[in-house]
């Protein structure tokens, strides 16, 4: 049975720890800065990453990761940080998620149950595809991104590294999103979004933070 170690554990974390066991992996124990309070998986818990010597086990035996943050910067920072200590990611797709053949999914990737990822999708890394949501033919994520559950993003979109897409969200076939730009619950986006901004509403507008 393949192995694996999860980043982080609690929300989010729960989230992936369930598509990891339905997905038929081992995993090895949760790491955190903390023991947590709650264990509804009943994972071992294995130290805080950032102390000297907790990654050797899986340094020594190859076991990848998966960091189950749904912050955005945070997860980014933790994966970076797994990296230069020579642990690598891996992606975690739910059973019920489906992704084309022809569609490519980084490193650390999660495709939560229901989401559904079409032909020549190019999701990057660290990035996470929440329950139920869609990813049609084309589109492109940036490494880090979110897309919340049952958002739709229409064909060839593209979504900038970083960025958030709320909850039921739709964005229209071929518009580009920037990079850490937040898209509201709900928001139907139908024109481009440049760098850093956030729009809600239907039709979406920006709001400044
Ligand atoms: C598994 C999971 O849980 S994944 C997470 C899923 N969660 C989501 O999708 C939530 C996404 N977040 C949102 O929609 C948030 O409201 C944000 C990020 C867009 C804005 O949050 P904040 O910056 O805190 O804005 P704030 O709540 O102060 O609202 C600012 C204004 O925008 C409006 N607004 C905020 N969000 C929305 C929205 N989604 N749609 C329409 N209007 C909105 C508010 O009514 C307010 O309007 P007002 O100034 O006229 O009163």
């Amino acid at each position: 049975m393949k192995k694996i170690a999860l980043f982080g554990y609690s929300g989010h974390a729960y989230v992936v720890a369930d598509a990891i066991k339905l997905s038929g992996y081992e995993t090895v124990g949760y790491f955190e800065r903390a023991e947590a309070h709650a264990n509804p998986y009943s994972i071992t818990y294995l130290g805080y990453e950032q102390d000297e010597q907790t990654l050797l086990p899986l340094r020594t035996e190859g076991i990848p990761g998966i960091v189950g943050v749904g912050e955005n910067n945070i997860r980014q920072k933790v994966m970076y940080f797994l990296k230069r200590q020579g642990v690598n990611c891996t992606s975690v797709i739910h059973p019920s998620g489906i992704v084309s053949g022809v569609a490519t999914i980084g490193e650390g990737t999660f495709v939560a149950a229901g989401a559904k990822v079409n032909p020549l999708a190019k999701v990057g890394a660290g990035v996470i595809l929440n329950t139920g949501c869609i990813v049609e033919h084309e589109c492109s994520i940036g490494d880090f991104a979110h897309i919340a559950p049952g958002a739709v993003l229409a064909g060839s979109v593209s979504v900038g590294e970083g960025s958030f897409v709320g909850a039921n969200a739709v964005v229209k076939q071929g518009v580009r999103i920037g990079s850490k730009v937040v898209v509201g619950a709900g928001a139907v986006v139908l024109k481009d979004i440049p760098d850093n901004q956030t729009w809600v509403g239907n039709p979406a507008k920006e709001i400044s933070k």
